[in-house]
């Protein structure tokens, strides 16, 4: 062994990664189906988690080959796939941090990424390497490496070798950093250490959320955590995950499709992933071979949406899973079966045992009673470290403990507003900033209005959620030009397609002269939210 080579059995690294929860079951049943993928109608592949603990361990020799710094970031650009678990699992053996990149990003918020974390890799999946980013220009010394079961660990261009300072990779080291929407303008990316992340495992496995039996349907795409949830809830519970590639989600058919020959038994995504399923194929959910649970979160899941699913499917267990980024996730709450009539709200529950969920007013004081609104405060050892490059940003997301403001302790602001229900039961009731989810996606309306701001003619930007169209959730944006100056919502739209992802991109972009206020003088956001904003 080399002086820098990490050796995982000597008791001083045997703490719990990552990877150890992931691959705990590897020992116990190596020839149980740990992935199951459909790359085609008819065609299944399985990847045992004995064949997925050998990919792992193939990839962490190759990374550990390049000699980096512990900690050293690797920007992971694939879809959930039994390779890229396999990567990122390579990446937490080697003692690297991945950061997760959707194959879609635009390539401006990819140049963002690459010069916020100066990665020493840029891995991307052969699939997608198949189609060269030209217009990257990566800062110096950084890796380019292309993978998967053609290429192996192809190294297109190697790494400035990283001087080795650190001597162990420890838990408190950050196992991932994933980038949601910023209200700067500018995104944020998330640190998740190894000790939080297996520290929400542990509480999210004393739910019985899965038995090994299992096969897990996994729809968000690999740099929502939503993924990194599911994976960790079917590898963890020694049962298969079935990741379900993002162009098929859109499409009801092959969607269920997928769901059918996979045997899938569990289904995880945002709640309108089931829109489309729900209006278009409804007798193909009733007719699924094994589907008995469903997980969501991100979002609310309208009520006449979940009763139809039951409908459709009796029994089915229902889970509303609440949580933001800085925590991975936080509640798990079942929904009851029947569901009352009166139900038109399905609460978040409360925290996952060794977490606790505070409600604070906005002095900070504790509420402890039923009915009164307030800001979720989160109690747990899951916390994140901070925002990557930005300690002002992670100071505003925490508080002191108001119960034991001299400990130290800090709890996470979640910015979300709650009361606690009769039932004592927590229920959402809004955001304390202008934060949306869009099909689960985290969206700070302030980003998309810093985005129509940079537009010469536009001096006004307002953008909230269109509450106007049926169903799927969607933005709209009223912008003010200039006096005299002219433009179309055409060519605006495409100016924030050109750098935004596009669930953050308006589907409704007016030109107004003015716009509603609120007594305060505040726009009034809630009217234009309900259309009022485009009458005549
Ligand atoms: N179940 C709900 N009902 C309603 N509103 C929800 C729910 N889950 C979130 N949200 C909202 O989304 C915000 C956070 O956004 S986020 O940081 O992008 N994270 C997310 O959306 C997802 C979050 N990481 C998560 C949740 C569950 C499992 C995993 Br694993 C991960 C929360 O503060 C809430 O406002």
């Amino acid at each position: 062994m080399t002086d820098h080579q990490l050796d995982f059995n000597s008791p001083a690294t045997q703490q719990f990664f990552l990877h150890d929860a992931l691959l705990a079951w590897a020992s116990r049943t190596p020839d149980a189906p740990a992935v199951i993928e459909s790359p085609a109608a008819g065609l299944l592949e399985t990847t045992t988690f004995a064949e997925l603990e050998a990919l792992s361990n193939f990839y962490a020799r190759q990374l550990e080959a390049l000699g980096l710094e512990i900690g050293a970031r690797v920007v992971l650009e694939a879809d959930a796939t039994a390779h890229s678990i396999a990567m990122f699992l390579g990446c937490s053996k080697a003692g690297l941090t991945f950061v997760p990149v959707s194959p879609a990003i635009p390539s401006v918020r990819l140049r963002m990424v690459l010069s916020s974390t100066r990665p020493a890799l840029h891995v991307r999946a052969e699939e997608i390497a198949a189609v060269p980013r030209i217009d990257i220009d990566y800062p110096d010394g950084t890796g380019i490496v292309r993978f998967g079961p053609t290429s192996g660990f192809s190294v297109d261009s190697a790494p400035e070798p990283g001087v080795r300072h650190r001597r162990a990779h420890c838990t408190t080291d950050a196992a991932y950093i994933i980038f949601t929407s910023g209200t700067t303008g500018k995104p944020k990316g998330v640190v998740m250490s190894h000790r939080a992340v297996t520290s929400f495992y542990h509480g999210m496995f004393s739910h019985d959320l899965a038995q090994p039996t299992d096969r897990i349907a996994s729809t968000p795409p690999l740099h929502f955590d939503f993924a990194l949830l599911n994976i960790g809830l079917a590898l963890g519970s020694g049962a298969a995950i079935v990741p379900i590639p993002q162009r098929l989600v859109r499409w009801p058919r092959h969607f269920l499709r997928v769901l059918a020959e996979t045997e899938a038994t569990q289904v995880s995504g945002v709640p309108s992933i089931w829109r489309p399923v729900l209006r278009h194929e409804p007798d193909r959910v009733a007719a699924l071979p094994r589907l008995r649970a469903i997980l969501y979160c991100g979002e609310e899941f309208p009520v006449p949406e979940l009763r139809r699913l039951r409908e459709l499917r009796a029994g089915l267990r229902i889970v509303n899973c609440y949580g933001s980024t800085e925590s991975m996730a936080c509640s798990f709450y079942e929904v009851p079966d029947p569901l009352p009539r009166h139900v038109a709200h399905i609460p978040i529950g409360a925290a996952p045992p060794g977490a606790e969920l505070l409600l604070a007013d906005e002095n900070g004081a504790i509420i402890d009673g039923t009915g009164t609104r307030g800001e979720l405060l989160l109690r747990t050892p899951a916390l994140f470290t901070g925002y990557w490059a930005d300690p002002e940003g992670t100071r505003a997301a925490l508080v002191a403990d108001p119960l034991a403001p001299e400990s130290g302790a800090q709890l996470l602001r979640t910015g979300d507003l709650a009361y606690r229900g009769e039932d004592g039961a927590l229920y959402l009731c809004g955001r304390t900033d202008a934060q949306v989810q869009i099909n689960g996606n985290r969206v700070e309306l302030a980003e998309v209005e810093h985005r129509l701001l940079e537009f010469p003619a536009v001096t006004t930007a307002v953008v909230v959620p269109d509450e106007t169209g049926t169903g799927d959730a969607a933005l709209a944006a009223f912008v003010i030009l200039a006096s005299g100056a002219t433009a179309d919502p055409v060519g605006l739209r495409d100016f924030c397609t050109a750098t935004l992802p596009e669930y953050m991109v308006p589907s409704r972009i007016s030109i107004v002269d003015s716009l509603p206020i609120t007594g305060n003088g505040k726009v009034d956001r809630g009217l234009l939210s309900a259309g009022a904003g485009t009458e005549p």
